[in-house]
């Protein structure tokens, strides 16, 4: 199966230091729809596992974010594609969850929904934790340089991270 995990912020849209925190704040990054939507017709299953603290902070509410996700499957339908599942994690950073990066729960979450191996799989994110849950499950970490990406890069990086500007050039390595 030809599965790519995607992170969120910095990866499909902006990101922000203050958090995301509305349909309006949920903008796009150049190309991201596009790719999802070229890989999807290209017979890919597209997923995302994005940590969302900002509901655990009370930036914003569950109603929100699925607007955000919605808007985002709106957008890729439009270009012809599907998007594959979205898994998120709540919590905060002190409530000692399972599922946010960077541990690894919401790439487990994916594969067991597609009743999948990790191994091996790509998962792409701008963040250290990013590249950390996919470590520790044996996928390949793939660093993005949009969001938090260029930050990213100044610091170590798990063995044999690939990287790449953008999203679209992520989807043009795997489609060329
Ligand atoms: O990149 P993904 O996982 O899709 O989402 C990241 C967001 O949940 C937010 O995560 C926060 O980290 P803390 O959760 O406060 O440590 C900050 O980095 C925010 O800038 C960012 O918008
Ligand atoms: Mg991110
Ligand atoms: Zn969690």
């Amino acid at each position: 199966m030809k599965l790519l995990i995607l992170d969120r912020d910095g990866v499909i849209n902006y990101d922000s230091d203050a958090y995301i925190k509305s349909l309006e704040e949920w903008i796009p990054l150049p190309g991201a729809v596009e790719a999802i939507a070229r890989l999807s017709k290209a017979g890919w299953t597209v997923a995302v596992a994005t940590n969302q603290s900002g509901l655990a902070r009370g930036y914003y509410d569950p109603a929100t974010l699925d607007a955000m996700h919605n808007r985002l499957r709106q957008l890729v339908a439009e270009q012809g594609g599907q998007l594959g599942l979205i898994v998120h994690c709540p919590h905060g950073p002190e409530d000692g969850c399972n599922c946010r990066k960077p541990k690894p729960g919401l790439l487990q979450q994916i594969a067991t929904h597609y009743r999948v191996a990790l191994t091996g799989l790509w998962f792409v994110g701008d963040s250290t934790g990013d590249l950390q849950a996919a470590q520790a499950v044996d996928c390949q970490p793939v660093l993005v340089k949009t969001g938090k990406g260029e930050r990213t890069l100044d610091k170590p990086l798990p063995s044999g991270t690939l990287v790449f500007d953008d999203l679209a050039a992520v989807a043009e390595h795997l489609l060329h």
